[in-house]
């Protein structure tokens, strides 16, 4: 499951700054709008903390954690959809995004301009969130027309139909299309960036991050979306460092999490997500499934055949495995268990597939 974050806010919100640090890239972060014009689209491992003791436990020769894509685009302004700035047609390379990653600046530096004169974190996700509900009302604007000639002659077209227009109405009102709880399927063709999932994302400076009474007010804007909050250009320092270096960086900071981790964490709950492991001595990886997934779908994830050709999971948790020290003494306690197709994933689950192409 290849899974795509887009990346979007005010020009010099940090777009850049947090991709760098995402991806451990060096793209062009500066101080003036609109450094960014093409997209960056950089692939990250998703922290899996489990991966190095199951690659003990089984003297893997390598780590394969899951992955999740992320784009950065340029800035959008007030008046995108009209043009202003670099316009909005780049938003086409997030379309197929599946969430969307709003980052808005909270920090202030005077050297780095804010473009419209004063930071204010509320007002600039209105103007992101307003603009992204004019791309999505252009878009059924031209879709729109095309469908209802269609339906004239498709009867079959028509409750389509509808649910387009019921869309057009709701972001009339300025509300996106996930926020409004609408029936994605009919709508999915489309693209609609409203229709992603959002995580938010505050770049703040250190002593905001420090000011708990700030955090909650900027959380409540969002709410009941998940805020993240951290300073991008702090995090980018901080994984140019040795692991030791960082930790103690960190601890200083007085941050228990770096809001990297927290931001792939948050991304997985908020898409409903988790992942499932396999182990052996080539590898130890981490696999995407979506939460509730069965034992054949999430063989699926590996190969489809091997889905196809289901058999059995051979499943034991993660806490048992590290319990018993190995898989063969949790096998003698009886914690390893033989899952058929209707078994439910648990977060964490080690597993191993049986099935009739072959086994994994
Ligand atoms: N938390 C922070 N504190 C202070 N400065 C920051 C912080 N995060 C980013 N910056 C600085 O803000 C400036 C703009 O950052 P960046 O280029 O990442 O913005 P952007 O959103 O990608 O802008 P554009 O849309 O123009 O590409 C850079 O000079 C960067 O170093
Ligand atoms: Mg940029």
């Amino acid at each position: 499951m290849a899974l795509t974050i887009g990346i979007v806010g005010l020009p010099n919100a940090g777009k850049s700054t947090l991709f760098n640090a995402l991806t451990r890239n060096t793209v062009l972060a500066a101080n003036y709008p609109f450094a960014t014009i093409e997209p960056n689209v950089g692939v990250v491992g998703v922290p899996e903390p489990r991966l190095a003791t199951l690659a003990e436990l089984y003297s893997s020769e390598r780590i394969v954690p899951a992955t999740v894509s992320f784009v950065d685009i340029a800035g959008i302004v007030k008046g995108a959809s009209q043009g202003e700035g670099m316009g909005n047609a780049f938003l086409a390379n997030i379309r197929e995004a599946d969430a969307i990653c709003q980052v808005t600046r909270a920090f202030s530096d005077d050297d780095v301009t804010h473009v419209d004169g004063a930071v204010n974190p509320a007002s600039d996700i209105e103007t992101i969130t307003t603009e992204l509900v004019l791309a999505d009302l252009q878009t059924l604007e031209r879709a729109i027309p095309r469908l209802e000639k269609e339906a004239r002659i498709k009867k079959e077209a028509q409750p389509k139909l509808a649910a387009w227009k019921e869309a057009y109405a709701t972001l009339s009102d300025g509300t996106g299309i996930y926020a409004a709880d609408l029936d994605p399927e009919p709508l999915r063709e489309l693209f609609l960036l409203t229709a992603k999932p959002f995580i938010y994302v505050f770049n703040c400076d250190a002593d905001q991050l420090a000011d708990a009474a700030l955090l909650k007010r900027m959380a409540s804007v969002v709410a009941p979306a998940e805020a993240i909050f951290l300073d991008a250009k702090f995090e980018s320092e901080l994984v140019e460092m040795e692991p030791e270096e960082a930790a103690e960086f960190l601890a200083e900071a007085g941050v228990d999490e770096p809001g990297l981790d927290k931001l792939a964490r948050v991304g997985y709950d908020t898409l409903g997500l988790q992942s499932y492991l396999t182990a052996g001595p080539k590898e130890s990886r981490a696999w995407t499934i979506r939460k509730g997934a069965t034992a054949p779908e999430a063989a699926g994830v590996i190969h489809t055949d091997f889905q196809k050709g289901f058999i059995k999971a051979q499943v034991v948790s993660f806490d048992d495995l590290v319990e018993f020290g190995s898989e063969s003494a949790a096998k003698a306690a009886g914690r390893v268990r033989l899952e058929g197709k209707d078994y439910v994933m648990a977060d964490g689950d080690v597993v191993e597939f049986r099935s009739g192409s072959a086994t994994r």
